[in-house]
């Protein structure tokens, strides 16, 4: 059954995954984005090098662009230490939708709060609403063309502080180049690449690590 994909691939989640599990949650659902269908989420290839940056930053508050079936938020909510937690905004209310249910089977629900909307609105809302002072750690997988103007609105809007790590996912594809010449040219930004490949697939991709210098 399941008439969406997102929908196919939650009850792929309800049927191959351990509830509670975080693990055996994001594994199902590379099974199925490997072999059964090709899905947008990070990954796991990418999804290491994910892991690897979030461990090194430890963040206590993490902000996710762009939550889609929420694979990402439970691979990040996961790895954040007691208290920590993890904003996700979703624009699509049938993704959303999807991803609230696969982020409560993974048990990763009392670290997340999960906002619908346009990141464009959200962002100016975040301090007000949630009481936050700065991010540790956004990650970046959205629209493409919203990279720049949004990393733009957290700068503006106080929510980045030195130090602040920005991951964004898929900037070679399906490529994000004017975010590339931003936070490269910026002297507040010291960047890096990182080289993998388009989720379940050889295409390459890779993920651009952006410390905010204040
Ligand atoms: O479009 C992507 N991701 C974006 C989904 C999303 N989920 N939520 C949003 C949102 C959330 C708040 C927003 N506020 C304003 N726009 C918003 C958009 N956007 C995406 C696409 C590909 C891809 C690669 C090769 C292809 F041949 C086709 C596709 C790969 C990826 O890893 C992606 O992440
Ligand atoms: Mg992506």
């Amino acid at each position: 059954t399941g008439s969406t994909q997102p929908q196919r691939m939650l009850e792929a989640v309800q049927k191959n995954a351990t509830k509670g599990d975080p693990e055996s949650v994001f594994s199902a659902i590379d099974y199925y984005g490997r072999h059964k269908e090709w899905a947008m989420n990070v990954g796991d290839e990418k999804g290491l090098i994910l892991d690897s940056v979030l461990t090194e930053v430890n963040p206590s508050i993490a902000l996710e662009l762009g939550t889609y079936c929420g694979y990402s938020t439970v691979r990040i909510a996961r790895l954040l230490s007691p208290g920590s937690k993890l904003i996700t905004v979703e624009f699509n209310p049938a993704f959303a939708a999807v991803a609230r249910q696969i982020i409560a089977y993974a048990g990763v629900q009392d670290k997340v709060t999960l906002v619908e909307g346009p990141s464009g609105d959200l962002i100016p809302k975040m301090k007000e609403r949630f009481g936050i002072k700065s991010f540790d750690f956004v990650f970046l997988d959205h629209w493409k063309d919203r990279y720049v103007p949004d990393t733009k609105l957290l700068e503006d809007c106080g929510l980045l502080r030195k130090g602040t790590v920005l991951l964004a996912d898929n900037v070679i594809c399906p490529g994000a180049p004017e975010y590339l010449k931003y936070v490269r040219n910026s002297p507040r930004y010291e960047s890096r690449y990182f080289k993998s490949n388009l989720e379940y697939s050889k295409v390459e991709d890779g993920l651009e690590k952006s410390v905010f210098l204040g």
